[in-house]
């Protein structure tokens, strides 16, 4: 049976000492209990920004100024097949609190939340600390777009694994291999980041770090220089 998309706007919210918003799902929904990144499901009629403001002042009192897109990804569960649009924001105030009897708290990627992950967020959470200018790490494989064209074994031992793209096809494939970020010349940004939402994280590749306010409002996750 085929289950009509559920858009549900999800927040990836980061406060001044780099750890992120997590809250527990409320009971009498599904996964009731498991960790999870504020938001809920869209609206009619709402964009993704909107629909994140609402469910942050619904559910925790928190008011989101600035929130910038990140990637969408789909998951299909036994109770809903969703369309999860991920936004990041630095710009929010107002100290959570529980207003549906979650609890929550920030983490680190490293540190544990005192319930489980949604599955699907685990790699997500520690996509949430790649810097927002790119930088060569000890961590991280980058391969090249041939590599990427070709059958290719991926190597886990790397805490990220990325690829370089240039074009709609490239980022399906990286995303089909579940890589963690592509890098992407400017000049093919556009077909890699359609709509201004991406597949998972994109850095743009020859942008001064000046310009990176004006790329990751139009669906960049950061820059390379
Ligand atoms: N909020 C949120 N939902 C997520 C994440 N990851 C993930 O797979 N989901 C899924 C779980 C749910 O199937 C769906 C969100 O729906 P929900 O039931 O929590 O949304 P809601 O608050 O609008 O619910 P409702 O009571 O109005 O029906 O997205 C995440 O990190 N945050």
């Amino acid at each position: 049976m085929t289950q009509p998309v559920v858009d549900v706007a999800v927040g990836v919210l980061i406060r001044e000492d780099g750890r992120m918003l997590l809250g527990s799902r409320p009971q009498g929904k599904p996964y009731a209990g498991y960790w999870e990144f504020p938001g809920g499901k869209m609206e009619p009629g709402e964009t993704v920004h909107d629909a994140l403001k609402r469910e942050l002042d619904e559910e925790l009192g928190i008011t989101l100024r600035r929130s910038v897109p990140w990637f969408v990804t789909e998951h299909r569960y036994e109770h809903a097949h969703v369309r999860l649009h991920f936004r990041r924001s630095k710009d929010f105030t107002g100290e959570p609190v529980a207003k549906e009897g979650q609890e929550f708290g920030y983490f680190s990627a490293s540190e544990r939340t005192p319930g489980l992950l949604l599955p699907v967020d685990l790699a997500i959470v520690a996509r949430a600390e790649l810097p927002d200018v790119f930088e060569e790490r000890a961590d991280q494989t980058v391969l090249s777009t041939a590599a990427l064209r070709a059958t290719v074994v991926r190597d886990r031992d790397a805490r990220y694994v990325g690829a370089r793209a240039e074009t709609f096809d490239d980022v399906m494939k990286a995303r089909a291999m579940d890589f963690d970020f592509v890098i992407v010349p400017k000049a093919a940004f556009e077909e890699c980041v359609r709509g201004g939402e991406a597949l998972l994280p994109v850095y743009v590749e020859g942008v001064p770090a000046a310009e990176l306010d004006r790329w990751q409002e139009a669906g960049a996750h950061g820059v390379k220089p």
